[in-house]
């Protein structure tokens, strides 16, 4: 057996005291396909010695028989755990690692690269606190790194590591990690992040990982490890924000005690406070915060408890128990954000089961607003979604919801589409607010561009047949596609061949329609 190369350890800086324990935190990778994502995390669990003895043995032999490092560790591999991803050499679905440092713990989900992986990535960052978007310095900004800044942005990550990889790769350059980093911000403009930080690393090298690497001795910032464990992403407002329990269950044991058991999404709560259930609008006082370690004389956000309530109000599952001061909305239509994640397109007026929180109800999608095209961010015209496009909708439920912005409190704007007979999520949503509304332009219409044919009519046949102002009464009378008609039995046979190539072109439209009497199938009639 190959002797296996040191593990390198990760120490904490020499200066920092015995930190107090830190939250744990969840964060995702992603980018475009080969930016290195799967090489990043095995090279974070290396060198925070989360990888023991028997995995490294396994990794050496792996990597010299799957890898694409020439016999050296292929860190990749650690990750991309399925047998057929490694075959193909991508990741194909999310793979979450748990790793540890002296000073905190994190989740990192490892999100697929693929377009068609989309939904995958948006299930990983569903749950993210912060996220590291990868760029290949050789290639720079690509449609995929685009497309998950958007995505992370929508889903509510705030922070994001712009990690500028394979920097080996680019002579370690300066001016082209400044050229991409420059250019992201530019990009990321408008999509509400509350810090951007760049670093230039190479995954496979280790540089910039645990420790500064000698040879960017120009960037100034911290590594990538020592900042994760320090940053402050995520949850901190939501203590602050009013108070907001979703009900997960009921807890009845027997007959003297019953308790609400949840977690607190946002805010804090104590003995004495006054709340409202909602969507019923009864009030009560808490009465007890119930822990397994005994009771607790405050609750705040992020940690799961049971309730007791002064009086016997009716409280089930999926109920919100909410600050009385500042309640949500209750509503049974809102505006969100849909991503579809389903391949089978959505249809119009259709009914789907939505679930948010523990909540249930029927859901339909009563206006698609503006579809938002990913690579300009714009909002387009409106239609039924495919697989991975993103729209504002309006969708109307079946029975009342308490709803927040998601952006401000995941639990009471997150919700999923579940198609009623495949039982499958098509859809995620975020509560947001309608930016704008983007009808088709007015003159297309199923297909046939009116404006366009009564241009053609009197620019091109009129003249020709010299009928202009018969065919011009005709239209004002009749309408378009009778005038149309009229005309075309007008025309005389001299005329035909030039007639019927148009002519070829507006019966397929009228086709599409969903036919007109006035039209021979063949053409005929001409
Ligand atoms: N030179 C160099 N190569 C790297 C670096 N990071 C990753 N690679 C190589 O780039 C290729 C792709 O890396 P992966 O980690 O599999 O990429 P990924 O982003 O997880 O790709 P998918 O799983 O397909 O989404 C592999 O051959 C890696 O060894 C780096 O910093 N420098």
């Amino acid at each position: 057996m190959t002797a296996l190369p040191d593990q390198k350890a990760w120490v904490a800086p020499e200066a920092a005291p015995a930190a107090p324990e830190k939250a744990l935190l969840r964060f995702i990778t992603c980018g475009s396909v080969d930016d290195g994502k799967s090489t990043l995390i095995g090279r974070m669990l290396y060198d925070s010695q989360m990888i023991a003895e028997d995995q490294l043995e396994a990794l050496d032999r792996d990597s010299k028989k799957f890898g694409t490092q020439g016999g050296a560790l292929d860190f990749a591999l650690l990750v991309d755990g399925l047998a057929a991803e490694r075959e193909q050499g991508i990741t194909i679905d999310v793979a979450y690692r748990y790793f540890k440092t002296d000073r905190r713990a994190f989740i990192v989900a490892d999100t697929p690269g693929h377009e068609q992986y989309t939904r995958n990535m948006a299930t990983g960052a569903s749950t993210a606190d912060l996220a590291i978007i990868l760029i290949d310095a050789r290639k720079g900004i690509l449609p995929q790194t685009r497309r998950h800044s958007f995505i992370v942005s929508m889903i509510g990550v705030r922070d994001v590591a712009l990690a500028i990889n394979k920097m080996d790769l680019v002579d370690y350059s300066e001016a082209r990690f400044n050229e991409i980093v420059a250019a992201y911000s530019e990009m990321a403009k408008g999509l509400g992040f509350r810090s951007i930080t760049a670093l230039p690393i190479s995954a496979l090298n280790g540089d910039n990982i645990a420790t500064l690497s000698e040879r960017t001795p120009w960037f100034q910032g911290e590594p990538l490890l020592p900042w994760l464990e320090t940053i402050d992403a995520g949850s901190g407002e939501l203590s602050e924000a009013p108070f907001r329990f979703p009900v997960q269950w009921v807890n009845r044991p027997n007959l003297d005690f019953r308790g609400f058991s949840g977690w607190v999404a946002s805010g804090s709560i104590k003995p004495g406070d006054a709340i409202v259930a909602l969507p019923s609008g009864r009030t009560s006082k808490v009465a007890r915060i119930v822990t397994q370690d005994g009771d607790l004389p405050v609750a705040v956000a992020g940690q799961s408890v049971t309730l007791t309530l002064a009086d016997e109000i009716d409280v089930s599952r999926g109920d919100i128990l909410s600050s009385v001061e500042r309640q949500p909305q209750v509503a049974s239509s809102v505006e969100a954000r849909l991503l579809w994640t389903a391949e089978t397109n959505m249809h119009p007026g259709a009914s789907y089961i939505v679930k948010l929180g523990a909540r249930t109800a029927n859901a339909t999608v009563s206006k698609v607003r503006a579809l938002i095209d990913i690579h300009t961010f714009e909002p387009a015209p409106g239609k039924p979604l495919a697989l991975n496009e993103i729209a504002e909708a309006q969708l109307r439920f079946d029975r009342p919801f308490p709803i927040g912005l998601y952006r401000d409190n995941r639990d009471l704007g997150g919700f999923i589409l579940i198609d009623r007979i495949t039982n499958e999520t098509v859809a995620f949503g975020m509560v947001a607010p309608n930016r704008v509304e983007v009808e088709p332009p007015a003159p297309e219409e199923n297909g046939v561009d009116w404006a366009r044919l009564g241009k053609d009519l009197g620019e091109k046949l009129l003249p020709a047949l010299g009928g202009g102002v018969l065919i011009g009464l005709g239209a004002k009378l009749f309408g378009a596609p009778t005038a149309t008609a009229v005309t075309l039995g007008l025309a005389d046979a001299a005329f035909r061949p030039l007639v019927r190539g148009w002519y070829g072109d507006f019966r397929a439209a009228l086709a599409k329609r969903g036919g007109d009497d006035e039209v021979t199938p063949d053409g005929a009639g001409i």
